[in-house]
């Protein structure tokens, strides 16, 4: 399966963003050819650009990133994870919302991110957290939905391990302060739950916050395959499904699992 992850330069003084979307249905056309392309967290505004979110929230269904990114998935002919969006959710809030696309640029599944990030701050405050696990069946595998800071929660993983996922993917707005962790929690996923792991940052500085960059991809043994620099980067893989069930089975650590074990 051939993915493109495509790390994002999210500059809110260097480009609105209907520049960003434009800009960015142009790179997801240009994956063509590509089985599945992944875009990071947040990317319209910055995941910590917080005055901006009411203003910027939309509708997944019909709002402009969905619209721009569903005909750019429609074109290219590629599954697009299409990172997440600041959702209105009506009643209920915001939500930090991932979109996903077929190939035909239909929007096959929503998640909203479950684990909000910020403490008392930003969108801990600002949004609602999701309450699904959420995972799809691509063609050649099962992969996934995880959003940034939900990589620190590895109860969350293995609940998308149990529902079938084989691939793991994080679009996320990572802090350049927190680089290491977001690497070493990349790979701890990956070994954990044998699975691959494609987790997708920005570039930049949004919201004051300088960003990790430095995305990455992990195979199910926890080597990592394709790592990016700092700045805006596109990497593009091929990743050999058969892989998840050669490991889960040679090195079969997932079966040994003990549940509800009691803690004295
Ligand atoms: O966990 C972290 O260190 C960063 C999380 C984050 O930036 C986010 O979820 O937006």
């Amino acid at each position: 399966m051939r993915v493109s992850l495509i790390q994002l330069a999210v500059d809110p003084a260097a480009e609105s963003p209907d520049e960003r979307r434009e800009r960015v249905a142009g790179l997801v056309r240009a994956e063509r050819g590509s089985d599945l392309v992944v875009l990071p967290e947040l990317w319209t505004t910055g995941a910590f650009a917080s005055p901006h979110f009411l203003h910027e929230a939309e509708s997944p269904a019909d709002g402009p990133t969905s619209r721009l990114m569903s005909a750019a998935a429609r074109d290219a002919g590629v599954w697009l994870h299409a990172g997440s969006i600041i959702e209105q959710g009506g009643e209920d809030g915001l939500f930090n919302t991932s979109l996903v696309f077929d190939p035909s640029g239909k929007l096959v599944r929503t998640y909203r991110k479950i684990h909000l990030f910020g403490f008392d701050e930003g969108e801990a405050v600002l949004m609602t957290a999701g309450r699904e696990p959420v995972t799809l069946a691509l063609p050649e595998t099962v992969i996934g939905l995880a959003t940034c800071y939900d990589l620190r929660f590895p109860e969350l993983f293995r609940a998308l391990v149990d529902a079938g996922a084989e691939t793991l993917v994080v679009p996320a707005g990572w802090p350049a302060a927190r680089r290491a962790h977001w690497t070493l929690l990349a790979q701890a996923r990956a070994v954990e739950d044998q699975a691959y792991v494609l987790a997708v940052g920005t570039a930049g500085t949004n919201g004051g916050v300088e960003q990790a960059g430095y995305s990455i991809a992990v195979d199910p043994w926890g080597e990592v395959l394709a790592e990016a620099g700092a700045e805006e980067e596109i990497l593009r893989l091929d990743l050999d499904m058969e892989r998840v069930a050669r490991t889960r089975k040679e090195f079969p650590a997932l079966r040994n699992r003990v549940l509800g074990v009691p803690c004295s």
